[in-house]
């Protein structure tokens, strides 16, 4: 099985949670664009849900392919998000914004009864932080950010390069407008610790750990699909 398919056997089993009527918050990134996939030849074959996109990418694939949407002040209170993630841990803790939608994305999944994550099996780690941490940045005092990022890191024993992350020629401006910084820290032994340090900090406006969002993760492996559920 390759990673597109083991993308789909978790899309397909996430669909399996998905009921008529529901609120739905749609996520970002290869994986859950096969959830989408999937979701539209549902809602082709009558199923009736309205979703709430985490970005414009996923919004436009929604468009595409017939799944109707709202936005999030239309439906402020959401049943389920269905989303991807860079990494998962077994407290089902999360590093995403690769594909830099976290901000959308933890906004959909605070406002969701339930935030089920889909991956394959190559993004479940013992340790968060191999992955690089995303952090969404104001443009304004960007540099001082960073140097204030880098202290609250060192303190809780963490360094590696932190970088602006760029797209094409110039810099990566995210649905919101803002910059993502990408830290290397390599591994995250606090990751609790550290999502309060960087809520500190004045000119992030979110970072990619999202801790206690989500309740279920179906990952594929060559195998099939198996469920995780949050450690004690
Ligand atoms: O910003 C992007 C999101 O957090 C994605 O859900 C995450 O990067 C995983 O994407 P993919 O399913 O493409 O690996």
């Amino acid at each position: 099985m390759d990673a597109r398919e083991m993308k789909i056997k978790a899309a397909e089993a996430a669909l399996a949670h998905v009921e008529d009527g529901m609120r739905l918050g749609i996520g970002t990134g290869s994986t859950a664009e096969e959830f989408v996939r999937l979701l539209a030849e549902k809602v082709a074959e009558g199923l009736r849900v309205e979703g709430v996109p985490t970005s414009e990418r996923t919004a436009r694939l929604c468009v595409e392919l017939g799944v109707p949407l709202k936005s999030l002040d239309e439906l402020p209170e959401l049943d389920l998000t269905i989303d991807g993630a860079d990494e998962v841990d077994g407290r089902l803790r999360l590093i995403k914004g690769g594909g830099g939608a976290l901000l959308r994305e933890k906004i959909v999944a605070s406002a969701s009864a339930r935030m089920i994550v889909i991956a394959d099996e190559t993004k479940v780690v013992e340790t968060l932080g191999a992955f690089k941490l995303p952090i969404e940045v104001n443009p304004f005092g960007l540099v001082s950010t960073r140097i204030a990022i880098e202290k609250a890191a060192s303190r809780l024993g963490l360094s590696g390069g932190i970088a602006l992350r760029t797209s094409g020629d110039g810099t990566f401006t995210t649905d919101g407008g803002h910059y993502i910084l990408d830290a290397s820290f390599g591994r995250i032994p606090d990751a609790d610790a550290l999502a309060s340090n960087l809520n500190d900090i004045p000119g992030v406006v979110e970072h990619g750990l999202f801790i206690n969002m989500a309740s279920l993760a179906i990952i594929a492996g060559p195998a099939g699909a198996r469920t995780l559920t949050a450690k004690e």
